[in-house]
């Protein structure tokens, strides 16, 4: 039986999303994003990114799915001067304007790695037990593979963040069977049945499952 909860009204939800704005270079690339019709992280979710990324202290992040930045530049304004970003994405074009963000944003090449490929083949290239947050946010129907090379990549204490855990109130449906629900779904059970985890899922975004790795 589920838990008897509150549910906020859409004002709320408004309000809670947009309670802390995130920087003017960040809210560009996500303006950037939606006018050409890719959607990029909610305000919420990038205040949440870099709460986390101060939090512990983060020196070497990973990211699935680049865009045109938002995440990105998010990260590397959450770490200190010595943190680095390794941000992954299957299209290079996309990569072009977080770039362009990131210098533009005072972060010199050396604070952030831009890798074009597929994650699933370039994710078992990184180094093991290296990383201090493994954000996916890159192709849905690959969320699987993302959380299983995520493991691998970061260090005891480290983070998992997946976000757009329930994707538009298709996850949540049981009667939803779409193959973003059940590879979603999956990806999920894999964090929740594994030992290696303490997790809560945060209703910011699409949804954010936040795992910590024990
Ligand atoms: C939601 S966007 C990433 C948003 C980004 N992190 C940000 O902060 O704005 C997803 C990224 O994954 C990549 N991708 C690859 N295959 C995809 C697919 N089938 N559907 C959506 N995105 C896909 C896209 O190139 C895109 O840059």
């Amino acid at each position: 039986m589920s838990n008897p909860v509150h549910s906020p009204d859409a004002a709320s939800w408004s309000f809670a999303e947009d309670y802390i704005a995130p920087s003017p270079d960040v809210a560009e690339a996500r303006d950037e994003a939606t006018v050409n019709t890719i959607t990029p992280i909610s305000t919420g979710v990038a205040a949440t990114l870099k709460m986390l990324t101060r939090a512990i202290d983060a020196k070497a992040v990973v990211e699935v799915g680049t865009l045109m930045g938002a995440s990105g530049l998010t990260f590397l304004e959450g770490m200190g001067p010595d943190g680095i970003l390794t941000s992954i994405d299957v299209e290079a074009d996309n990569q072009i304007p977080a770039r362009a963000l990131f210098a533009r944003g005072g972060f010199t090449s050396s604070r952030f790695r831009l890798i074009s490929g597929s994650p699933i083949e370039i994710m078992p290239k990184l180094r093991d037990g290296a990383y201090d947050i493994v954000f996916i946010n890159g192709d849905k129907l690959e969320y699987v593979e993302y959380v299983a090379g995520a493991l691998r990549l970061l260090r005891h204490g480290g983070l998992l963040v997946v976000n757009d855990v329930l994707w538009h109130n298709h996850v949540a449906d049981p009667d939803d069977e779409s193959d973003e629900a059940i590879i979603i779904r999956e990806a999920l059970e894999a964090i929740t049945g594994s030992e290696s985890y303490t997790q809560a899922m945060l209703p910011v975004g699409n949804g954010m499952l936040v795992a910590v790795k024990d």
